[in-house]
């Protein structure tokens, strides 16, 4: 069996050899431009329409959660990759405990009120202020897959009410679960701290705009974990500048990287990083890629499979 590897930034020869380990009898080779070689897999991010386009393959691995890079490659160059053909993207890998961190700390950080200390610290004044309450602090996550419904169960343990919402209904246990657009409304109505974990699709895109903010609870926080395409950056800073939003925290933009001269860089109440919300893990993607692999040559079912008319 035969897989090719194409990453424009991982450490190729660091993955290919932890893939060959992983998998003695297979044999892995980095993808270069003119390598018209036949292969069973390929493993790639953002790869160049040739590496795939006529390739008779079993399946398609992306090295990370979302889709929508190569999904988009997808519609302008159809030929890229023949519909019969599989797309796979890594579930969890690794990515769950990254984001429940994130989560975690950022949702802490707000309701310990840090923002305000940081603010009155710079002011170098000595001055306490009022707890919140739990019960005040409902979080609520756009978006209950494989990443949300993670993100969603490590904060029941602080005492946060969590919701979350997806196409489909939920049952996770002490979570409250609202599906479909027409229960948006209600997921909204209540909740102060907004968790984005949905993936880019034509129905997601432009979804954090000025009237889903205006349905949030006052003085609310806003965390973009997802993709930057879901914010309307233009309504989150006027939501911030009405103090609808009291505070952002973005790990995921529109252009990235993020531009000199975006007003986001500068506002006191936003808070980023560098998309690094969670990072591809090789060990654990490998093992995830391997098994799935195994399972597949077994004629196995196996889960990750892109449905690519959804978008994710
Ligand atoms: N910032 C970073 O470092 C990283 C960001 N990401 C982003 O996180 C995203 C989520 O990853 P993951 O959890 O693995 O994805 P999943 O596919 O497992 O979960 C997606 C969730 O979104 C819901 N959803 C999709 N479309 C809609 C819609 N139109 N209306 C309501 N709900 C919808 C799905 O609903 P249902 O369950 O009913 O299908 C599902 O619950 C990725 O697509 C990626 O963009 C991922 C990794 C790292
Ligand atoms: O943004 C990263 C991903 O894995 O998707």
């Amino acid at each position: 069996m035969d897989i090719i590897f194409y990453h424009p930034s991982f450490n190729s020869d660091y993955w290919i050899n932890a893939l060959r380990k992983a998998m003695p009898q297979v044999h892995v080779r980095a993808w270069t431009a003119g390598d018209n070689a036949p292969a069973d897999y390929a493993l790639v991010w953002h790869p160049p329409v040739e590496m795939l386009k006529g390739r008779k393959l079993k399946g398609v691995f992306a090295l990370g959660a979302g889709v929508d890079a190569i999904l988009g490659q997808l519609s302008t160059n159809p030929g890229m990759l023949a519909d019969d053909i599989p797309l796979f993207r890594l579930e969890d890998t690794g990515m769950g405990s990254q984001m429940q961190e994130y989560a975690v700390s950022q949702v802490l950080h707000w309701f310990r009120r840090f923002d305000d200390y940081q603010a009155l610290k710079l002011q170098s004044r000595w001055q306490q202020l009022e707890e919140y309450e739990h019960t005040d602090f409902t979080v609520g996550i756009l978006g209950a897959g494989v990443l949300g419904s993670k993100v969603a169960e490590s904060l029941l343990p602080w005492g946060f009410p969590v919701r979350c919402w997806s196409r489909s209904r939920k049952s996770l246990p002490g979570i409250q679960s609202f599906a479909g657009p027409e229960e948006l409304g209600d997921f909204l109505q209540g909740t102060r701290v907004l968790i984005n974990l949905l993936p880019n699709t034509p129905e997601t895109v432009g979804l954090i705009n000025q009237s889903l903010l205006n349905q949030l609870a006052e003085h609310s926080y806003v965390m973009n974990l997802a993709r930057g395409v879901h914010v309307v950056e233009a309504d989150l800073l006027a939501a911030l500048e009405s103090g609808k939003v009291k505070g952002a925290m973005l790990d995921v933009f529109s252009h990235e990287p993020l531009p000199a001269d975006n007003p986001l860089w500068a506002h006191p109440r936003v808070a980023m990083t560098p998309h690094i919300a969670a990072f591809t893990r090789p060990t654990e993607a490998i093992e995830f890629i391997s098994h799935t692999i195994s399972k597949l040559e077994r004629g196995e079912t196996v889960s990750g499979r892109v449905d690519r008319v959804r978008g994710y």
